[in-house]
């Protein structure tokens, strides 16, 4: 459903649930957009360490992956590779002032990423159409910039209400749950 025809008691896009400006958000030192989970510590958990935006659009990211979030022996668990290509991919709109939320990520783990290692993720909009904006980038090893990862997908351009019209429709859920229970203990009694 559009955020245009969802018609519902929604909260402004001023409440609190709405998050900080996109235009301004929470940075850490180096400088790297927060998310909730990161922001009170002031530091990116999966090991962002920098990000900028270069002339010709491409985003470029400094990174190394923490201890915490070993897989095999000494390298990256998959997850953890996952998680920054769809954060460091998530950024490029971001740099430019525009909220996406992910709505597709293909990845494609070429080597294992050593732990505690300088990497670099570079990432660029590939193009856009609507409000879907189509994102790629890869990872390499530094300094040799061997690729280590490549991650694809699509993001859907989205306005500051969209944190509120999600906890709507929870709610939404949660009374239809709770209707659901109460219908089943009288259809039991
Ligand atoms: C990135 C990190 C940010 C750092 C933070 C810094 C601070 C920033 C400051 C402040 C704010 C805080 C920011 C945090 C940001 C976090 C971002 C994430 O973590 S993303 C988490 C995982 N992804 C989800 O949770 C999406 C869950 N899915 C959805 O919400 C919906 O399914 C959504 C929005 C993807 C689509 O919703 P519909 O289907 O109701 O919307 P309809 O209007 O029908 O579609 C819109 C367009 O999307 C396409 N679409 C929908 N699903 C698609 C799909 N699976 N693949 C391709 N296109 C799809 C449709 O074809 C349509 O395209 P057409 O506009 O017509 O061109």
């Amino acid at each position: 459903m559009s955020q245009d025809s969802h018609k519902c008691h929604c909260k402004s896009p001023t409440d609190r649930s709405a998050g900080p400006d996109v235009r301004d958000p929470p940075r850490s030192d180096g400088g790297v957009a927060l998310c909730g989970a990161c922001r009170d510590k002031k530091t990116c958990r999966l090991g962002l360490i920098s990000e900028r935006l270069d002339e010709t659009g491409t985003a470029w990211f400094e990174l190394r992956c923490p201890k915490d979030h070993e897989g095999g022996p000494n390298v990256a668990h998959g997850g953890w590779t996952a998680s920054v290509l769809d954060e460091c991919l998530g950024h490029v709109p971001l740099l430019q002032g525009v909220l996406s939320v992910t709505a597709e990520l293909a990845v494609s783990f070429i080597k294992p990423v050593p732990i505690e290692r300088p990497v670099e993720v570079r990432a660029r909009i590939e193009r856009r159409e609507g409000s879907r904006i189509y994102i790629s980038g890869e990872m390499v090893l530094l300094p040799g910039r061997a690729v280590l990862a490549r991650g694809k997908g699509t993001w859907i351009a989205r306005d500051r209400t969209h944190f509120a019209h999600f906890e709507n429709w929870l709610a939404e859920q949660d009374s239809m749950s709770g209707a659901n229970q109460v219908a089943l203990t009288k259809a039991r009694a």
